[in-house]
């Protein structure tokens, strides 16, 4: 789940520093790679490589990175490799020179791959779907066949993707002769907002995967992008919107609202702490209901992001609502983490006990969700050591028991740890007295209260039922043989990671 950011400012100043900022401040979507593109005169200057954005931009970068439009990334990713010439943005030098970021996953990557090569006569140097994303979109952009183009032509280049393209993808851009675009993929899978700031010199504009990065740079919301639609912002500060999609149907990523995105984030107008509040109250409630008899001490989160739902459900169950796992502040998110050892390794780094919490209670464990299994089975074992009575274990989403294709690496069915068992055979595993998952009912309520407006979303991981309806068994099946942990480390094994052909140290 990659993060996505472009600047347009109409003064003087650069926008190497607010990019790299607001990279910073959507860390948590990608931990693998970062990058930054800006413009200048029509002339792009590039950084990107595998790291942290605080590792992977050095002020000699930073000093090189000129001009008042740019683009930035930070990756997770979800197809292709993890090698460095995989990192984003993309760049194409025809038509016009384009360079693009994309969140998201595209489910036909490999039929347009053939077609990018047979048809529309131009070369992928990587496995990234990204890379063909940027592709497709600047063959449609040339289609248009002129020397010099507006925001018109770029919308019609985005209605050409839209029919050709299939998947989750919000995706940022910057063409050389124009500005900075963005686009968001008909279902809206992937989220995306455009803010303003007013400045002496004029407004300037931002688009970003999520609204805290407008405000941790003084930017306000306008709107979140609707699915289908695209905006244009020149380098002069005009900007267009408009909807690119035939029939566009909304149908955000519920998995954004449960663990994705900041607590602090507004996506399509929802509040994503106020719905997590709401996840713990639903889940308190399903306890009440269906455990009225419950011998719960305390309620204890598993840092960080099940805090603001535990909170609720500790209040609304009445009981005392304890920090017992201290995180280690250094170390990221390990599900995003890529390869299961470390996964399994950083849970122990991050998280740590504290005895006198558990010693001789009754713990009720809250965690966003249950993927791999990861993580919970490893706390339910430390809490166990910390010498709690009883361990009780609750998850704010439902079991996830289907991979997920538009932007979460969760490829394989054998790897979720609820798929093809019961309720029961998950607790046994992670080895928890009790486990309740949330109902995905009670889910959707959580996060549709926000809205008038979105009532249906993309639960597939939950549900199987795909969003884009075209997701064929036989594509679950090739996804998984590539990107199940067995077919990712072997690749790294004998080397068949890209060549990046984008960059020097
Ligand atoms: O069942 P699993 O495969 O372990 O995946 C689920 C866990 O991973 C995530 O935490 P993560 O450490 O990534 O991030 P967080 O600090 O934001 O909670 C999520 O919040 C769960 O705790
Ligand atoms: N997590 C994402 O959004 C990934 C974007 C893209 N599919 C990549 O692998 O780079
Ligand atoms: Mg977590």
């Amino acid at each position: 789940m990659c993060g996505i950011v472009g600047i347009v400012s109409v003064g003087e100043n650069s926008v190497n520093q607010e990019i790299y900022d607001a990279l910073t401040i959507l860390q948590h979507r990608g931990q693998d790679a970062a990058g930054i593109v800006t413009c200048d005169n029509g002339r792009f200057y590039q950084r990107k490589d595998n790291g942290l954005v605080k590792d992977v931009f050095r002020t000699r970068h930073m000093r090189d990175l000129l001009g008042t439009t740019g683009i930035g990334h930070v990756r997770y990713p979800t197809a292709g490799s993890s090698s460095s010439a995989e990192a984003q943005p993309f760049y194409v030098n025809s038509p016009y020179g384009i360079v693009m970021g994309h969140n998201g996953n595209l489910t036909n990557a490999h039929e347009l791959a053939e077609e990018i090569y047979r048809t529309d006569l131009r070369h992928l140097n990587t496995n990234s779907d990204s890379e063909v994303l940027l592709n497709i979109f600047a063959h449609e952009l040339k289609e248009q066949g002129k020397l010099e183009i507006d925001s018109n032509d770029v919308f019609n280049a985005i209605r050409k993707v839209h029919k050709r393209v299939r998947g989750g993808y919000a995706a940022v851009g910057l063409i050389s002769t124009i500005g900075v675009f963005a686009f968001r993929d008909p279902f809206g899978l992937r989220p995306c907002v455009v803010g303003k700031r007013e400045t002496a010199a004029g407004t300037d504009y931002m688009v970003a995967s999520e609204s805290v990065a407008l405000d941790g740079l003084g930017f306000t919301l306008i709107k979140d992008l609707a699915p289908g639609e695209a905006v244009v912002i020149t380098d002069s500060g005009e900007i267009n919107f408009e909807q690119c999609a035939e029939n566009p149907v909304s149908s955000p990523c519920i998995f954004e609202y449960v663990y994705f995105a900041r607590p602090d984030s507004m996506i399509d107008d929802i509040s994503v702490y106020k719905s997590r509040l709401r996840m713990g109250e639903k889940l308190a409630d399903k306890i009440l209901r269906d455990w009225p008899d419950h011998d719960i001490d305390v309620v204890m989160p598993i840092p960080d992001t099940s805090r603001t739902s535990a909170i609720e459900l500790a209040n609304k169950l009445g009981r005392p609502y304890r920090e017992g796992f201290i995180k280690n502040r250094y170390i990221g998110r390990t599900f995003i983490m890529p390869g299961q050892q470390l996964r399994k390794k950083s849970v122990r780094q991050k998280l740590n006990p504290i005895d006198l919490e558990f010693e001789g209670k009754n713990v009720l464990l809250v965690d966003d969700s249950i993927v791999r299994g990861t993580t919970s089975g490893q706390i339910v074992q430390m809490a166990r050591e910390a010498g709690a009575k009883k361990v009780y274990f609750v998850s704010a989403s439902p079991a996830v028991r289907y991979p997920y294709v538009y932007g979460i690496d969760m490829p394989s069915p054998s790897e979720l740890v609820a798929s093809s068992r019961t309720t029961e055979e998950v607790a046994e595993i992670i080895g928890c007295d009790k486990l309740i998952y949330q109902d995905l009912d009670d889910l959707i309520d959580a996060v549709s209260a926000g809205s008038d407006n979105v009532n249906k979303f993309d639960t597939s991981c939950f549900s199987g039922i795909y969003a884009t309806g075209d997701i064929t068994p036989e594509y679950l099946a090739s996804l998984d043989a590539s990107r199940n942990d067995d077919a990712q480390s072997a690749k790294q094994k004998i080397g068949q990671e890209s060549v990046g052909i984008h960059n020097g140290s």
